[in-house]
């Protein structure tokens, strides 16, 4: 597991950080999202030493971090930095080398990681021959080929055709089933739902949401979705005694917010349900799970 504690960074007089925390456990595949700006970038940076916070602290395993755990963790920095003019499989090994891989194992590591993304045959090929999305799966192989104990990609997917996404999530869910601790940041929003168990959340500089990505959908008022045969208006008149609130009514299509707290919640729900039946047919009752893009646009 590592954490980010209280780390701030200020740049001149700008506050781009501004007392961030949070844990990425082990195992957990944590999406890190937040609009251009945010502070993503300048928080990886300091977890991984490449930048000096102003404050606060990373921690691994809850004590602070250490240069020997930092070259443990796969890092795929914003900056790409790998050698335009060098070939792709020579690259691998030396960047495996300077970690501690032994050269005939780095290569065949190298060409596995080469084969998943779909570039066996272009082994001996320049970086600079490349497309910017094979590129892309290069450094993707450059941030896992020393077998990592956590991962922090800086936007990972941003560039790759649906193909490349697949084979990386597969490649990321490999690790996270070995209980290997994931952070990567994405403006794909539908890609961090699919994949996230864990999510945080920056705006500004500072978090505004953490935690279990199921959590993060769950909390506060749970709203229900109520389609009736006939108008469905009659429920303003009862909201209040039902402790429930009335988001929206069109025609015979209620939203409607139950109380977050699970019985008084399930009573509710009940107690709707059965108003509903005695005036006619009900069609649909659900629950309305909010997508991320939801929560996302709530707290940010
Ligand atoms: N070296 C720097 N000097 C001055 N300001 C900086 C520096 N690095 C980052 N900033 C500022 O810090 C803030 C946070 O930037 P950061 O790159 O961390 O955001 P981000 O969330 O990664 O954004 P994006 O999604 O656009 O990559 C921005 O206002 C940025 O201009």
């Amino acid at each position: 597991m590592f954490e980010a504690k209280g780390l701030s960074r200020t740049f001149g007089d700008k506050v781009a950080v501004r007392d961030v925390s949070f844990s990425v456990p082990d195992g957990r595949m944590t999406g890190f999202v937040g609009g251009n700006g945010a502070g993503k970038t300048t928080t990886m940076r300091m977890i991984m030493g490449v930048l000096e916070p102003s404050a606060g602290e990373a921690l691994w395993n809850r004590q602070p971090i250490t240069a020997a755990n930092r070259r443990s963790i796969g890092y795929m920095p914003e900056e790409r930095g790998l050698y335009p003019k060098q070939p792709l499989i020579d690259q691998l090994v030396y960047l495996a080398q300077l970690r501690g891989v032994k050269a005939s194992v780095a290569r065949t590591r190298g060409l596995e990681l080469l084969d998943r993304f779909g570039l066996a045959g272009r082994s001996k090929d320049k970086l600079e021959a490349l497309s910017l999305g094979n590129q892309q799966r290069v450094q993707i192989a450059a941030s896992v080929i020393t077998d990592p104990s956590a991962l922090i990609l800086d936007e990972p997917f941003s560039g790759l055709d649906p193909q490349a996404v697949d084979s990386m999530v597969d490649l990321l869910r490999e690790f996270t089933a070995r209980g290997v601790p994931v952070l990567f940041s994405s403006h794909q929003l539908d890609l961090v739902e699919r994949l996230c168990d864990g999510l945080v959340i920056l705006a500004r500089g500072e978090v505004v949401a953490e935690g279990r990505a199921d959590d993060l959908r769950r909390r506060g008022r749970i709203r229900h979705r109520l389609v009736l045969d006939t108008d469905a208006g009659w429920l303003r008149d009862v909201a209040a005694s039902l402790g429930i609130n009335v988001v929206d009514i069109d025609g015979p299509v209620a939203v409607l917010e139950l109380p977050s707290e699970p019985e008084r919640s399930a009573a509710a729900a009940d107690a709707v349900l059965r108003r509903a039946m005695e005036r006619g047919r009900v069609r649909e009752f659900h629950e309305l799970v909010p997508q991320l893009a939801d929560i996302y646009r709530e707290v940010a």
